[in-house]
């Protein structure tokens, strides 16, 4: 009799670095016995290559996003659609799949990006057992489960806003936090009241969850170091199954959301190993400002180091005039780079970062140290902790020529960094780091699979 295999349904958060790792984790899956099945919405859906099925064993579904043609797929309205649009969709879905169950293994449980919780709920309807997936640092996820806390202390107020410049200290011995950092804190006032109040559902939600499994390393935090166990709150069991990018050398998942200008590979090996500054703030950071864009272009024209920068069509109206010319030979300018195949060149010297979590992953994979611009959300927490903690990094504050400079001589010539990433890349990308997430990932799988038995 042939056997079935059980589907896990992936719901990612509809963009880039949410949905690469977790076709990471789904291209995983198969060597449990698992057929995953990731479901996203039309806008991402076209984009993916059929490859992913093909190749990876990965069965992508769409679902219609109930947007206008013309509405942009930002955090708003992409929030929106996700609250009144996608759980009907969804439940289209799994009808159709649960109606099928007859012809193979049935659903063994959803997982569910905490940042897309809306989904939550649909499992729990059909009484398939779910678990969250939380796509970057552990800390940043305590550091959203202490809102209740953080409230009653008098920290925030009720819809989030700092009362004081406080410092916030999740557990000894690590980076203090400041309430600048928190991850909500980004445009108007109302933006921000909009986004705190969609991590406040998003924590009442994953409230409800027995398991969640972290795209981190098994000791980027421990849980005996916690101050005090009821200031945050959390789900019952936490696995750390990550940096899921190790998954990625082989299969190549990363590489295959947009179209990638490999001709700055070429370029790459015309230039010296070691001098190239690459410069990429990721793929979800609202544009930076004109002003900022060309205050980076100027200094990194007043340095002599020759870069790679990835800015988007948008973002280019910052430059000075003529500058991609002036610049052709010293500077290559792309629209979208295939980020690790950069990382990895020789000549890559070092990474002016937004410091996306995927991005600080590569970069350590890649052994490359990290000039940090962080810019949104997580972002200042993943620079706390690759400046302060794992000092791996510098931080600049802004694109001034001397900053900038500085910025790079330091990485450059302080060899204890390269020192420490070496060390650094050994512990989440060695045997060890990768056996321990692992086996963190199969003990979930037979944790989930122990309760159909019961
Ligand atoms: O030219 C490029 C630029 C980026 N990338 C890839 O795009 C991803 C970017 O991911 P990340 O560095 O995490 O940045 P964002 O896409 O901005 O990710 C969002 O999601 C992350 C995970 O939740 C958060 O840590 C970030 O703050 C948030 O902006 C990485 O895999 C890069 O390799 C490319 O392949 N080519």
């Amino acid at each position: 009799m042939k056997l079935m295999k059980k589907k896990v349904i992936l719901i990612p958060y509809p963009a880039h670095g949410h949905v690469t790792p977790m076709l990471q984790l789904a291209s995983v899956l198969p060597k449990f016995g698992l057929k995953p099945v990731v479901i996203v919405p039309e806008f991402i859906h076209h984009r993916l290559s059929p490859q992913i099925n093909e190749r990876h064993g990965i069965l992508c579904i769409s679902i219609p996003d109930g947007l206008h043609a013309e509405t942009p797929r930002d955090f708003f309205s992409i929030d929106k659609a996700m609250e009144d649009y996608f759980p009907s969709r969804l439940d289209d879905v799994v009808g159709e799949l649960n109606r099928d169950e007859g012809d193979d293994g049935g659903i063994l449980c959803f997982i569910v990006d905490l940042l897309a919780s809306w989904a939550i709920n649909v499992g729990n309807k059909y009484g398939v057992q779910v678990a969250g997936f939380w796509p970057a640092m552990q800390t940043t996820y305590r550091l959203i489960a202490a809102i209740p806390a953080m409230v009653r202390s008098g920290i925030i107020s009720e819809d989030g806003c700092p009362l004081h410049k406080s410092p916030i200290r999740l557990y000894p011995g690590q980076p203090t936090l400041t309430t600048d950092d928190l991850p909500w804190l980004i445009g108007s006032s109302a933006a921000r009241s909009s986004r705190f109040k969609f991590w406040s559902r998003t924590l009442d939600r994953s409230n409800t969850l027995n398991w969640l499994l972290m795209n981190t390393f098994p000791d980027e935090f421990h849980q005996k170091q916690l101050i005090s166990t009821s200031c945050t709150q959390g789900v019952r069991q936490n696995f750390q199954i990550g940096p899921l990018n190790m998954h990625s050398t082989t299969s190549r998942i990363s590489s295959i959301f947009w179209q990638e200008d490999k001709s700055c590979l070429e370029w790459l090996n015309n230039q010296n190993d070691g001098s190239v500054v690459y410069v990429s703030f990721g793929s979800w950071v609202s544009p930076l400002e004109k002003l900022k864009v060309n205050n980076l272009a100027m200094a990194l024209e007043a340095s002599w180091r020759p870069f790679l920068w990835v800015l988007g069509p948008s973002w280019r109206q910052g430059l000075p005039l003529g500058y991609v010319e002036r610049m052709l030979g010293r500077g290559r300018i792309v629209s979208w780079a295939p980020q690790m195949e950069v990382l990895q060149h020789e000549a890559v010297a070092c990474y002016l970062t937004h410091c996306g979590w995927n991005s600080i992953m590569e970069a350590i994979q890649c052994k490359k140290p990290l000039l940090c611009y962080p810019v949104a959300g997580d972002q200042f927490v993943n620079c706390a902790y690759i400046v302060d903690a794992w000092k791996i990094g510098v931080k600049i504050n802004g694109f001034g020529r001397r900053e900038l400079e500085e910025g790079f001589t330091r990485l450059m010539e302080d060899n204890e960094i390269s020192q420490r990433i070496l060390r650094l890349n050994e512990k989440l990308f060695g045997n060890e780091g990768r056996s321990k997430a692992m086996a963190n990932l199969a003990n979930f799988v037979q944790d989930i699979k122990k309760l159909l038995l019961t």
